[in-house]
């Protein structure tokens, strides 16, 4: 039905470079920065990642839609990207667990997307010139008030915005009879960690962004958790004081991705914007302590700077990333912490590093016991 009538949409990045489209979803604009993410399937599970707040997606798999949306498979209640560029968008979907078609699901998030890009010459461009602002619209024919617009749109470095998406209240998640209790700081959570947490015999109760360690330690939890989430995480000063506090009294905690930038800030170690970042579902990162290799779910702009954590006295790197050798993984050797930069949770997958949440609950079992 939509074939003929889609609206021309153009995609503008903040260097002034224009590529040209179609409209799929409402009409308007949609400001953004513009990262690619190279998953071949999961669609659904990343437009609604709370990671991706305030980004403009770019999916390098050429079909997007094509197997529909199921209401079961989302990382949070809404989606959470800013806007959606892709070379064919699929109006038709096959799948017998499909509940909805893209287009649908689109639409009642009130999202833009825009389709027919050259999304191979696109992700070349943004990998040579690195991560920018941008803006899809389809106001084709004011390209100059765009550009304008753009150029007001905060950069993503130093910018907060886990307060964006974090719950407003408290809130519990699995079995009260369960045998741990864990307290999570909400600062862009997925629902898949939860999931895996209580699937290992925890009972969670979930914290806003800003909560402070007194309050998180109040209902007596076995062990801390420290989410993935979005944006710059130098600026969670609450966040990092948190964590100090859960470090200075050595109680179990675990990080992944924000999560784990926010223990090594917690550490005196900084975090830098990365040129690029790694987004993708096939990303090698090498086990420091196993010496096996790990095919990773990955969403992340920034990174942990490695020289600081190489040269600190009390943390030692445990994950490296194969493609690059940044930082993918640190425990620290006097302390009961450890954090990841991938996604050991990641759903549709790789499974291959879910060890880390049986890792975490051994973690809190022996300091139960000794407790
Ligand atoms: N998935 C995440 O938690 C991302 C962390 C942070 N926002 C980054 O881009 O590096």
């Amino acid at each position: 039905m939509k074939y003929q009538s889609r609206k021309k949409a153009v995609l503008v990045l903040a260097d002034g470079t224009i590529f040209h489209g179609k409209a799929v979803g409402r009409e308007g604009s949609a400001f953004g920065e513009v990262c690619f993410n190279t998953g071949m399937t999961g669609y659904q599970e990343i437009f609604t990642d709370p990671s991706y707040y305030g980004q403009l997606m770019v999916a390098t798999n050429a079909h997007i839609g094509n197997y529909g949306t199921n209401k079961e498979e989302v990382e949070s209640d809404s989606i959470k990207i800013a806007g959606l560029i892709v070379k064919n968008f699929s109006f038709d979907y096959s799948r017998d667990l499909a509940d909805s078609s893209l287009q649908d699901f689109l639409e009642k998030n009130n999202l833009l997307a825009i389709s027919d890009v050259d999304t191979r010459a696109l992700v070349s461009y943004i990998r040579d010139n690195g991560a920018m602002n941008a803006v899809i619209s389809t106001e084709v024919d004011n390209i100059d008030s765009l550009k304008e617009q753009l150029a007001k749109v905060p950069d993503m470095n130093g910018l907060e915005l886990a307060s964006k998406v974090s719950t407003k209240e408290p809130y519990f998640v699995g079995d009260p009879n369960a045998t741990y209790k864990i307290s999570a700081l909400d600062i862009g959570i997925k629902k898949n960690i939860l999931r895996n947490l209580a699937q290992r015999d925890a009972y969670i109760k979930v914290f806003p962004y800003d909560t402070n360690f007194s309050e998180l330690s109040e209902w007596g939890p076995d062990g801390y958790f420290l989410s993935n989430g979005p944006g710059d995480p130098e600026p969670l000063s609450a966040a990092i004081n948190t964590a100090k506090e859960i470090l200075d009294k050595d109680l179990p905690l675990f990080g992944i991705c924000l999560g784990h930038q926010v223990i090594a800030l917690a550490n005196g170690i900084s975090t830098y914007k990365m040129h690029n970042g790694h987004r993708g579902i096939n990303h090698p990162v090498k086990n420091l302590i196993t010496s096996k290799g790990e095919i990773t779910s990955q969403n992340h702009g920034f990174a942990i700077n490695r020289e600081e954590t190489e040269a600190h006295p009390d943390v030692e790197i445990t994950h490296v990333h194969l493609n690059d050798n940044t930082v993918a993984g640190i425990k620290m050797k006097n302390k009961n912490c450890f954090s990841v930069q991938y996604h050991p949770e990641a759903s549709p997958g790789p499974n291959d590093s879910t060890y880390l949440f049986d890792q975490f609950i051994e973690n809190i079992k022996k300091a139960k016991i000794t407790a």
